[in-house]
């Protein structure tokens, strides 16, 4: 059994939508990304994680507390940022985020300041007037400063700029060294492929893979790229004992798929050839969710 669990859960809106059968386990401290299209199924299970929710079977649980009947206790340790953000009616960002660390018992008003500044925000800005990043800078502030045992995240960088997405990826990243447990929904591959330490693809309301994140970025089965100056140096190094994918016989490049073990004997035996460039065709998150979402369109 892990931290936060869901098993089995289904919420079905008919006609095919909704989510089905959903099991996860995810270990306190632990960084767990749900990633997937529009309409895949995201909202709807955070919607039941947190308890607005009632699943029509199944069951999501956060240390061992259902997240129907004990919804109240579980907000206790939980910090949550919702997808659309709808601010109470607090006069200023500074009237808000005191009330939240108020409301919570928890936190501090120091680390809130720190992290308003460091996510470049004016808390003294009137809510009614802040741009719709300033407003998910200030969600994001009352989260992070709660010191929460778990962050549920829904679509949290919406909004922020590049380097404000860094600061937030900072910001998970000292969560993680607190060995807080954070679920992180979204679709930005890079900041999935920075901090989660493992990752499920949701697809029309069902799991359609996982992955454990080392594993595809410290694989020990690379792929490099070559250019060979001379048609007759491709052609040799065709010969050799080497998968090889994608041979371009007009540009003379190849891809060359080798495991860490075998790569001095293939710097020895590229010596013999005059070669243009050799490049690492680095494996990203990206890459890898794309080519999983083209194998569940081609196997439909
Ligand atoms: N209250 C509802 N009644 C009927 N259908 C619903 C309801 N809520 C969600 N759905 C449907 O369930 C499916 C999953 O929706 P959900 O909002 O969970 O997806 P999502 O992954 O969060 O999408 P997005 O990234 O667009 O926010 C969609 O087809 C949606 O139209």
């Amino acid at each position: 059994m892990g931290y936060i669990d869901l098993e089995n859960l289904t919420k079905d809106y008919g006609q095919n939508r909704g989510v089905f059968d959903i099991s996860l386990s995810i270990e306190q401290g632990e960084t767990f990304g749900l990633v997937g299209i529009n309409g895949a199924g995201k909202t709807t299970t955070i919607r039941q994680l947190m308890g607005f929710i009632k699943p029509d079977s199944g069951r999501a649980s956060i240390n061992g507390m259902d997240c129907q009947k004990s919804s109240a206790q579980i907000k206790r340790f939980v910090s949550y940022v919702p997808g659309e953000i709808n601010f109470p009616a607090d006069k200023t960002g500074e009237t808000f985020l005191k009330r939240q660390l108020e409301k919570a018992g928890r936190g501090s008003w120091e680390r809130c300041k720190e992290i308003c500044e460091r996510l470049q925000l004016d808390y003294t800005a009137g809510l009614k007037t802040m741009s719709k990043g300033m407003k998910q800078k200030t969600a994001l502030a009352a989260a992070f400063s709660l010191d929460s045992d778990v962050l549920i995240l829904d679509e949290p960088s919406t909004g922020l700029d590049p380097l404000m997405r860094d600061v937030f990826i900072d910001l998970i990243k000292e969560e993680k060294e607190m060995g807080h447990t954070i679920f992180l929904f979204s679709h930005i591959f890079e900041e999935i492929e920075q901090t989660c330490d493992r990752v499920a693809m949701i697809k029309d309301g069902r799991i359609i893979d996982q992955l454990v994140m080392e594993d595809l970025l410290h694989n020990k089965n690379k792929t490099y790229k070559l250019e060979f100056k001379t048609r007759e140096s491709l052609q040799q190094f065709q010969a050799l004992d080497y998968e090889l994918a994608d041979v371009n016989e007009d540009d003379l490049q190849v891809k060359v798929h080798i495991n860490d073990k075998d790569i001095n004997r293939l710097m020895d035996d590229l010596q013999h050839y005059d070669i243009l460039f050799f490049k690492e065709i680095k494996t990203n998150f990206e890459d890898y969710f794309t080519n999983v979402f083209k194998e569940e369109v081609t196997n439909v």
